[in-house]
């Protein structure tokens, strides 16, 4: 299992390219089972989870072909198998091929993903929306077993919080079925909006995608498309904290202040200096770092994908702040190992009272989910000494080249193989 030998104390500076959204990726990957017409799919990040994605449609018989930061999915031989807790388990997005096969084949059979270290992530309103256009759903074994053998008609979805997955799950149904759809209270982050103009580029008619109203016009008549991943805005917060606590100053190249609101208005709270560039964002501190509560809220809210980094920067910032996380009930497994950093956070229910300002020491610590190993790599930037971080896989799932991007900007960061 490869590690981050990471020694702290270099400022930051330079520019670091944001790849395409892993999340946006996820969802447009399973919506190629779709349709029997290929899809080209381009500002696709080189990690892990898309290489796992693509993996998934490959068992259910799609043809890849893949190019650097591109791939064409051919799925006109696929087929609707048995997704099995063996592939679920390892990556959760694995669930978004349940509409698409359903939709499709008028069958599926997809292993419940069951919990993992952030939360118990039940899959509920995605099993509610499809029985909502007609689906018969049964747990069985352990499995979503779903059918419709006439075909999934068009109605009215209230979705009782606006889950991202859930929203995806509906729209991809919505698209083949036979009317149209209204998603209430859907999602309105701007990987759902991407969704809705990928599967527009493939024949769909999705109106609204973005807000809290989404209008599927159904009966779609699928055919070839290509489409173009956003930014990966979650990348870029990463990446502009790095530049906040190293004291630095990076251009991101590709960023949307637009994905980024909440973002940059928190950390300029924090005296940090974010401003558009000709390619994207550049973000700047020379000032010391004021503390700032947060509390992680649905999308234009504060992302609960960039709570473990911002905690990481609030360790080293003036006074007292206050995490509130409401989003998945157990993400803060990034806490522990910020203790071994040195860091003084006090940790109740889901709040987190980080009191900054202490001084950090590198000591070997654990990756133990995506953000939280990206928290503890931001606080080794500036601990004094060397971290090594175990578990690396976690980061490799949504991070491209992570290592490779911050030794350019300066970091004294290496990976070592096992
Ligand atoms: C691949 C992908 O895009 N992952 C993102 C997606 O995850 P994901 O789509 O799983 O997150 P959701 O928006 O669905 O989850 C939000 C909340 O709703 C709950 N819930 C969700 C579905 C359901 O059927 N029942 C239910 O109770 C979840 O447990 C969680 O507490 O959005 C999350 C919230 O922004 C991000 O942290 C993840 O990085
Ligand atoms: C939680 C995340 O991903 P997933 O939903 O795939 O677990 C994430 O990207 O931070």
């Amino acid at each position: 299992m490869d590690r981050l030998r990471i020694v702290g104390g270099q400022r930051l500076e330079g520019a670091v390219t944001i790849s395409g959204a892993k999340n946006a990726a996820l969802p447009q990957i399973a919506a190629a089972l779709l349709s029997p017409y290929p899809l080209e799919l381009t500002n696709l990040p080189d990690v892990t989870d898309v290489e796992n994605m693509l993996g998934v449609v490959r068992l259910h018989g799609a043809e890849v072909t893949r190019s650097a930061h591109a791939a064409t999915i051919d799925t006109s031989a696929a087929v609707s198998k048995e997704t099995s807790y063996d592939t679920v388990r390892k990556m959760r997005a694995t669930v978004l091929v349940l509409a698409p096969l359903l939709a499709r084949f008028g069958h599926a059979r997809v292993s419940l993903p069951g919990g993992c270290a952030i939360g118990a992530r039940p899959v509920d309103m995605h099993v509610a929306a499809l029985a909502a256009l007609g689906a018969r759903i049964a747990i069985e074994n352990g499995s979503i077993v779903a059918s419709v053998p006439n075909g999934l008609t068009g109605t009215r979805i209230v979705l009782s919080s606006p889950s991202v997955g859930a929203t995806e799950t509906a729209m991809m149904a919505a698209a083949t079925a036979r009317g149209e759809t209204e998603i209430l209270n859907a999602a309105r982050d701007p990987e759902v909006a991407d969704l809705a103009a990928c599967l527009n580029a493939m024949g769909a008619r999705i109106e609204g995608a973005g807000t809290h109203r989404i209008l599927i016009a159904g009966d779609t008549n699928w055919h070839a498309a290509r489409h173009d991943i956003i930014p990966d805005r979650i990348e870029a917060g990463t990446y502009a904290i790095a530049a906040a606590i190293t004291g630095g100053q990076l251009e991101l190249t590709h960023a949307r202040l637009e994905h980024m609101a909440s973002v940059v208005q928190l950390l300029e709270a924090t005296g940090v200096s974010v401003w558009p560039g000709d390619r994207g964002l550049i973000v700047s501190r020379d000032r010391p770092l004021k503390a700032a509560d947060v509390t992680t809220e649905p999308y234009p809210g504060f992302p609960t994908d960039l709570q473990a980094q911002f905690m990481a920067l609030m360790c080293c910032a003036e006074g007292a702040s206050l995490l509130r996380e409401t989003i998945f009930e157990n993400r803060f497994m990034h806490v522990p190992e910020l203790m071994r950093l040195g860091a003084n956070i006090k940790l109740q229910g889901t709040t987190a009272l980080v009191r900054g300002g202490a001084k950090l020491h590198g000591a070997p610590v654990m990756a133990t989910d995506l953000r939280a190993s990206v928290s503890l790599v931001l606080a080794a930037l500036v601990c004094e000494g060397e971290t090594t971080i175990n578990r690396v896989y976690h980061l490799d799932r949504g991070y491209e080249q992570l290592d490779r991007k911050l030794r350019l900007c300066g970091a004294d960061i290496e990976r070592l193989s096992a």
